[in-house]
């Protein structure tokens, strides 16, 4: 049988759908729970830009904040694609160096150790995190996380650092789609066009990280989690090797802990993250 699950098919979606289903999810929520707006954490590539843009659609300029926030890997570039986007949004800017503040973990813990080069890049992820809340607090605002569905779903973002957000608006829509939600949003092509890199440590690309593509990834995932095919299944019908199909579900089942809140020992009668639910915005009593 001729591999079904395509590209093509992720990418063949309704954009103005999913651009109008943002926006109201963004706007609907950031008003029920009474806050003055969102800070976002703006990086020159796409996942943020996408965020931003959809961020200004749902709650006005003047609702945004962004900060951007270089350390000594990101490239020159970033800071310009970044500061651009702010100028074109028309939204308020910090820019924060970072560099300094990460220079004082590795002078200040007698453990710390400069080759550990996946630790410390989470410092920065971490460090960043931090300062978005510094402006969440001063502002009544609320932090917008920039990860999407292919990066959820297999982890590739730092725990408690770029994954320490309030809300993720994008984080149902794969990689692939994302840059073509950006095309429609007008971003620049030096924005649409860059590869996705985290940039936490020099030459660091994600799709060398992880050795796949986010073609693949993708449309791996698309068969795996919305289709729901055990690898073997996924195989026939996207036509990609066994071997990176359990890679990538590999990936998925052993991330499960960054997309949950603390797991709690049962003691009482309910229990947090167990058996007790409860909206987030519910004001009843
Ligand atoms: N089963 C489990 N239950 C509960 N907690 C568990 C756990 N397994 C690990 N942990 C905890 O999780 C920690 C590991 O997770 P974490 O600290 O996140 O570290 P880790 O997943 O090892 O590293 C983060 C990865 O995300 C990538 N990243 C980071 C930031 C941004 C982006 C991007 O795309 O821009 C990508 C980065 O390049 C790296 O590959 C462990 O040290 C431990 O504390
Ligand atoms: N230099 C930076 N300044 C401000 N925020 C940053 C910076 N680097 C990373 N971030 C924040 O961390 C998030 C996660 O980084 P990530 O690289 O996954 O996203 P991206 O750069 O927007 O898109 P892509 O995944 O395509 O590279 C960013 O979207 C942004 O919110
Ligand atoms: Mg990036």
């Amino acid at each position: 049988m001729q591999p079904w699950i395509t590209l093509d098919r992720i990418l063949n979606v309704n954009y103005d759908y999913i651009e109008r289903r943002i926006v109201d999810f963004i706007r609907t929520y950031v008003n029920s729970v009474g806050a003055k707006g969102a800070v976002i954490g703006l990086s020159g590539g796409i996942d943020s830009s996408v965020t931003a843009s959809l961020l200004v659609r749902a709650l006005g300029k003047d609702k945004v904040l962004a900060l951007i926030m270089p350390y000594k890997t990101t490239p020159p570039e970033d800071v310009k694609d970044a500061i651009q986007l702010a100028q074109m949004l028309g939204v308020k800017y910090d820019v924060v160096n970072i560099d300094p503040i990460r220079a004082s973990f590795s002078s200040t813990i007698p453990a710390f150790k400069e080759s550990e080069i996946v630790a410390n890049g989470n410092i920065l992820a971490r460090i960043r995190m931090t300062i978005l809340y510094y402006y969440a607090n001063l502002n009544n605002m609320i932090v917008a996380g920039t990860g999407d569905k292919s990066e959820l779903l297999i982890g590739y973002f730092t725990k408690y650092g770029d994954g320490g957000v309030d809300i993720l608006p994008i984080g149902d829509v794969y990689k692939s789609q994302v840059r073509m939600l950006g095309r429609r949003l007008g971003l620049p092509d030096s924005i649409v066009t860059k590869p996705s890199s985290p940039r936490l440590w020099e030459g660091q690309t994600a799709e060398g990280e992880l050795g796949v593509s986010y073609a693949d990834i993708d449309v791996i995932l698309h068969a795996l989690v919305d289709l729901r095919m055990n690898p073997q299944k996924a195989q026939e019908a996207t036509g990609k090797p066994l071997n990176l199909i359990e890679q990538v579900w590999r990936r998925v089942v052993t991330t499960e802990h960054k997309r949950r809140t603390p797991v709690v020992p049962r003691i009482g009668l309910r229990t947090i993250g167990l058996d007790w639910r409860m909206p987030v915005h519910y004001n009843g009593y």
